[in-house]
């Protein structure tokens, strides 16, 4: 199931939640949406969802590229893990689930089959007959992500599938994620975690103040929000930071240690050249590209958004 939001925008009294999104997940892709507090995601998300309407611009859905663009699907077509988690605490995680399942409009017999697959699978069969209170939060959270599948749904819309889960469980969550992709299933997720979704994600788009800052496959957005490239040079002695920066193509430097600093380079640069200029300061024991993270890369560009 193809789900294509098209230049999206939505208002609360005083804020603009959303700022003409757009973007497309299809059936058997994990796309992942990251963003700081406050940027949107939520809001995006229930929108998808179908719980909240769009001030502008369309949501479809649809079957495959052949087939027609649908404006709504039916609510069964979609499992959503919401921000704020509800569950009875005093009931038992079985009896949760049935009442789930019976929301969702299974029959008996699918209910019990679904909730043992995935009781099994989420490895919670034998508190299955406890009260959610007793529950460690992880494994509250693992009985709310069942609940989200247990009618395999053709859409997953996950908020902050991750939040509360210890680093075993996050990586527990992302191996059934890869598993629902491997299934065809489309996969919606909201993130903090940029580290851990930078492995599993198709696509992400990055959400600043309701605006998309990149979108597109981890090399797409490594990209767009590389601005100027990272070299690292470590001297032999120390250099005064002012002759560094006052070589053309430098941008700007940073002192790492006393001998070791980084570059801030126009893309463009030529680095050979470049090498050349600095071992006329003092021998040149390492000279290396940095490679930044995405999550560095990203607190840039959202710093320069807000600068
Ligand atoms: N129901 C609402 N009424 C008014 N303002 C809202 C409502 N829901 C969200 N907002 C505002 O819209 C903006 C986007 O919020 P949203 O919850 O979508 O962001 P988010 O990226 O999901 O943040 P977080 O990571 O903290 O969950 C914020 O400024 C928020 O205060």
């Amino acid at each position: 199931m193809h789900v294509e939001v098209h230049e999206v925008c939505k208002d609360y009294a005083t804020v603009r939640a959303v700022n003409q999104v757009s973007l497309v997940a299809k059936g058997g892709e994990v796309l992942a949406l990251l963003g700081p507090n406050g940027a949107g995601k939520s809001s995006l998300v229930r929108m998808m969802v179908g719980l909240t309407q769009p001030d502008s611009g369309q949501i479809r859905y649809r079957a495959d590229d052949t087939q027609p663009a649908l404006a709504t699907l039916e609510t069964t077509a979609f499992g959503y893990l919401p921000e704020d988690r509800g569950l009875y605490q005093e009931r038992t995680v079985l009896d949760n689930l049935r009442y789930i399942a019976r929301l969702r409009g299974l029959n008996k017999a699918v209910a019990d089959r679904n909730t043992s697959r995935w009781l099994e699978r989420f490895e919670l069969s034998d508190r299955a007959t406890e009260p959610m209170r007793q529950l460690s939060k992880g494994n509250q959270q693992k009985v709310q992500l069942i609940a989200t599948l247990l009618h395999d749904p053709q859409v997953v819309m996950l908020d902050e599938p991750f939040s509360g889960l210890d680093p075993m469980n996050q990586e527990f969550v992302l191996s059934v994620l890869n598993e629902l992709r491997e299934a065809g299933t489309t996969v919606i997720l909201s993130a903090h975690q940029m580290a851990l979704v930078e492995r599993m994600a198709d696509k992400l788009v990055l959400m600043n103040k309701g605006s998309v800052v990149a979108q597109g496959s981890l090399p797409e957005v490594r990209q767009q929000l590389l601005q100027h490239h990272h070299l690292q040079v470590e001297f032999a002695h120390p250099v005064a930071i002012e002759k560094l920066a006052g070589l053309s193509g430098i941008n700007d430097v940073s002192v790492l240690t006393d001998t070791l600093y980084e570059l801030y380079c126009d893309e463009h640069l030529a680095t050979e050249q470049l090498l050349k200029e600095l071992q006329k300061f003092a021998p040149v024991r390492q000279f290396s590209r940095h490679q930044q993270s995405l999550h560095d890369l990203y607190l840039q560009a959202v710093r320069a958004e807000t600068s």
